[in-house]
């Protein structure tokens, strides 16, 4: 073992040993419930914090596994054991059509059909005959381990706190895979991640039941911890408290949730002793203040306190970059490339209508392999409609789009993405947080397989290898691969807008599709672009792209099809489009 874990192993071990040692039974219990509190924050760490989906709902799915066990160890004098399994079995199950219900919802509607289920639920399990009512259910059986009785506080605590650890670093390898990453795609809105090919309703169905998985094995432990269930701790109050927990431990990171859940604990079990003698009379108090400190956190704290600490130990041990261990891998299943000047890419008749607006009017171009085609005209013309038809963003009102022979038109940006076309953003669109590398191969999402189980349990490492070198491998083919350690937000615009082309390349496609590539950009940067993308040209790739700039696209370009008022004007080479007196007269604004 390395030195640096000699310490980290001590620690734990030390840790694992408390209840052994004279540590006071009050704090064996605070740290029993930090550890099943951290185990709901971890799930809405991934929900949440990681995939944008704000939940008040958690409380109820550990209403879920506590009532689940409780009933089949009291009523039917099942084992604890089987009342996990089952727990977790319903649950999932609740959650699955839960999810499938509430998730298509955005905004705040999600958060509030989330507060309307955990309402139902707990009014349900608090008025259900045989679930005992509000008085709940009293006598569970204690958790037996082999021939081990865990029948106190202290012998539960080795449970607990293994299941709350190994939930994180499950979490912790989820987050560090190629299902992990496009969950981290999903915070920034859905159209990077579809069109890098990511099923985002199916990931964020994904971790919507894993998170109430979560919160189901906290139940269970709850459950038998207590040896008591009783809707109250099942509250919407509780929903809310578990929330505030991610939040002020660092609602983004595996850490936090430890963090936030001890913080909040202990908090509010000290202001609970200290507020009511300060204040010489009874009452809630605590909660006042924990609101007072949840509103200054929102407000000086944002990513809550861990990212503090992090950041602290960072500036005297910065963060060690990835181990380059992919050298050798293999390489990632690639398609078969068109033939240099076969058909690629046919518009036929394309038309847009936004109501009585017709933003593209009949529009037919068409782009062969090995082609640099560029989209010009004024503001308004129709480009952008134009190009989010062709990369499956907007659907057409009429007109054909085949791509290497194949109808494309109504196809939604993920199976567009299947079929070879991969796009940038005109406002680059990645994870701030993520390296440039990570980024990079998310672009190789539809290339891989590992599932959120599998990832989790780091049978995945040889794909991720794979991943991680084609994402060098791009990233060196447009002169980019110094820069891979560095986190993606850290960039300028002109690399950002390169590192989305290496996205765009990661997924092998046969057209890229690049939206305004030079805006912003400086002319040097400018410069750099364009010789990236005759590089590109020249290894047989076609482009089509969107600009603004005449010059970028009159030095680049093979042919320029220009638009005016959604309908095509002209096509034809640069020096033909420079020509015309129709194109001048469209960007002066005079007759033509
Ligand atoms: N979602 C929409 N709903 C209604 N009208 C739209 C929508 N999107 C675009 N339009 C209209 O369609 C026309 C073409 O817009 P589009 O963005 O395609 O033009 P453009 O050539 O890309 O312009 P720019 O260079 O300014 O980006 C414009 O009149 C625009 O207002």
């Amino acid at each position: 073992m390395s030195q640096s874990k000699v310490l980290p192993a001590l620690a734990l071990l030390l840790f694992f040993l408390l209840p052994a040692l004279p540590v006071p039974e009050f704090w064996i219990t605070q740290l029993n419930y930090i550890g099943m509190f951290a185990l709901v924050a971890l799930g809405l760490v991934l929900l949440t914090g990681v995939g944008g989906l704000t939940s008040f709902g958690q409380a109820a799915f550990v209403g879920l596994g506590a009532y689940t066990t409780a009933l089949l160890s009291t009523h039917f004098g099942l084992s604890p054991w089987l009342g996990l399994l089952a727990g977790l079995a319903i649950t999932g199950a609740v959650a699955l059509v839960l999810g499938l219900l509430t998730l298509r919802m955005s905004g705040h509607y999600l958060p509030l059909a989330t507060i309307a289920w955990a309402l139902s639920l707990n009014y349900l399990i608090a008025n259900t005959e045989f679930l005992g009512k509000y008085d709940g259910l009293l006598g569970l059986p204690a958790l037996q381990l082999g021939s081990l009785p865990l029948a106190s506080g202290r012998a539960m605590f080795a449970l607990i706190w293994a299941c709350a650890l190994l939930a994180a670093l499950g979490v912790k390898h989820l987050l560090d895979s190629r299902p992990g990453r496009a969950i981290r795609a999903l915070n920034g809105g859905t159209t990077m991640a579809e069109a890098m090919g990511v099923s985002t309703f199916r990931y964020k169905l994904g971790v919507f039941v894993l998170a109430a998985l979560l919160a189901s094995m906290s139940g269970w432990l709850f459950a038998h911890f207590q040896r008591t269930v009783n809707p109250s701790p099942f509250a919407l109050k509780m929903g809310i408290e578990y929330l505030f927990m991610a939040v002020v431990g660092g609602i983004a990171t595996v850490p936090g949730a430890f963090v936030g859940a001890g913080v909040v604990k202990l908090l509010e079990d000290q202001l609970k002793e200290l507020l009511p003698r300060l204040l010489g009379s009874n009452g809630n108090f605590e909660i006042i203040v924990l609101g007072v400190v949840l509103v200054l956190m929102l407000k000086y704290a944002p990513k809550g306190l861990w990212p503090f600490v992090q950041a602290a130990w960072q500036r005297r041990h910065p963060a060690r970059v990835r181990l380059r261990d992919w050298e050798g891998a293999a390489a990632l299943p690639s398609r078969d490339k068109p033939q240099r000047g076969e058909l690629l890419l046919d518009v036929d008749r394309i038309r847009k209508q936004f109501g009585g607006l017709v933003a593209v009017n009949d529009v037919s171009f068409q782009i062969r392999a090995g082609e640099i085609i560029g989209l010009i005209g004024p503001n308004g013309a129709g480009k952008s409609t134009t190009f989010n038809l062709v990369s499956g963003v907007l659907s057409a009102t009429s007109g054909r789009v085949q791509f290497r022979g194949q109808p494309v038109a109504g196809l939604g940006s993920r199976q567009i993405a299947e079929r070879g076309m991969s796009r940038t953003f005109q406002h680059v669109k990645m994870v701030a947080d993520m390296t440039v590398l990570e980024n990079v191969a998310l672009g190789g999402h539809l290339r891989s397989r590992a599932g959120m189980v599998a990832s989790m349990l780091r049978l995945n490492a040889s794909e991720e290898r794979q991943l991680f070198a084609e994402a060098e491998a791009q990233l060196r083919r447009i002169g980019m691969a110094e820069q891979m350690h560095e986190l993606a937000g850290n960039l300028a615009l002109g690399p950002q807008r390169l590192m989305e082309i290496a996205r765009a390349l990661c997924s092998d496609p046969s057209l890229l599709l690049l939206d305004e590539p030079a805006a912003g950009l400086r002319h040097k940067e400018k410069q750099a672009l364009a010789a990236v993308l005759r590089q590109l040209q020249d290894e047989g790739l076609s482009i089509l792209l969107v600009e603004h700039d005449m010059e970028f696209v009159m030095g680049l370009t093979d042919r320029l099809v220009v638009m005016e008022f959604g309908t095509k004007l002209i096509e034809g080479t640069p020096q033909e489009v420079q020509d015309s007196p129709i194109v001048r007269a469209a960007y002066l604004g005079t007759e033509h």
